[in-house]
């Protein structure tokens, strides 16, 4: 039932094409064009404040990542942010290295301040922060060898921010308060390339831009990556061929696939 409402969502995305206004980080913003082109959406990159709020009322979805802001980003982002939720555009946010320093810290907390996101995706580090539950944090990486509880930091954030909250890493775990998924699919190789994080907030970014059930969109995403995932590292030699195939199959995954290979525990769903 779920996994049908999981392809679902992927279908939809295919069919729409939305239309998806970014605003991410230097380092990983032509990943994320080719892997949202692949996963079958329209990307555009528009960072000026003169020009983000007519960008955002024409846009399906808006991408807002923090990952190498300056203070003229940190504007735009704020007015994009705030006229998304005027227009009724959804919002993915993703804290990257959150915590690292007190500019990111006091940034994302302004920014939740004046706008508000549909979901935030951030790994573990990151949304113990949002949390704030204390969690070691290395710059933007996590660091998940801490004895807490990362389903009491997805619930904290989704409760207190009022989103669809979602902590990444060998196990993601996504929740909207009420209704919890916990989506074991993913390779190690993702954490040797730079840019899986945000390539996979995008992907969600679109996701929730087609389907409506932004929980449901969320995990959608979320899987069809991990499986995606998978079968890349099956031919990969290493990090770069593993970047490439992940690209290859984001374009081609058949939806089948996530009937035979989706590792998704449903929780107190409602
Ligand atoms: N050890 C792992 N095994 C499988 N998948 C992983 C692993 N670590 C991260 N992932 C996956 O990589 C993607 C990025 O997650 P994460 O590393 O938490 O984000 P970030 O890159 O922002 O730190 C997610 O889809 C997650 O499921
Ligand atoms: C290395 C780096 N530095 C600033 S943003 C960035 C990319 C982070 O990407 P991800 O969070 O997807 O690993
Ligand atoms: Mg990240």
């Amino acid at each position: 039932m779920e996994l049908e409402q999981i392809k679902q969502a992927i279908k939809k995305v295919r069919e729409k094409k939305p239309l998806i206004h970014h605003l991410t980080n230097l380092v990983v913003t032509n990943f994320t064009a080719n892997g949202t082109i692949a996963y079958g959406t329209s990307p555009i990159m528009a960072n000026a404040p003169e020009e983000v709020e007519e960008m955002v009322s024409v846009s399906n979805g808006l991408v807002i990542n923090i990952g190498t802001i300056t203070s003229e980003m940190v504007e735009a982002m704020i007015l994009a942010g705030k006229k998304a939720n005027q227009v009724g555009v959804p919002i993915i946010l993703d804290p990257v290295g959150v915590g690292a320093t007190s500019y990111r810290t006091n940034t994302i907390f302004n920014m939740l301040e004046q706008f508000k996101p549909t979901v935030i995706r951030g790994n573990t580090s990151e949304m113990a922060r949002l949390a704030e539950i204390p969690w070691e944090i290395k710059g933007v990486d996590s660091v998940d060898n801490g004895e807490g509880d990362r389903l009491a930091i997805a619930t904290k954030v989704a409760k207190k921010y009022h989103v669809v909250a979602a902590v990444t890493g060998k196990e993601d775990i996504v929740t909207d308060g009420e209704r919890i998924a916990l989506i074991a699919n993913g390779h190690p190789l993702l954490s040797e390339v730079t840019g899986t994080g945000c390539l996979v907030t995008a992907l969600i970014g679109a996701t929730i831009a087609a389907e409506e059930d932004h929980f449901i969109a969320t995990v959608a995403a979320l899987t069809y990556y991990g499986i995606a995932a998978e079968r890349a590292a099956i031919h990969a030699k290493g990090p770069g061929s593993f970047a490439v195939q992940l690209m290859d199959e984001i374009h081609q995954l058949d939806l089948n696939e996530i009937d035979q290979k989706a590792k998704i525990e449903w929780v107190n769903i409602v």
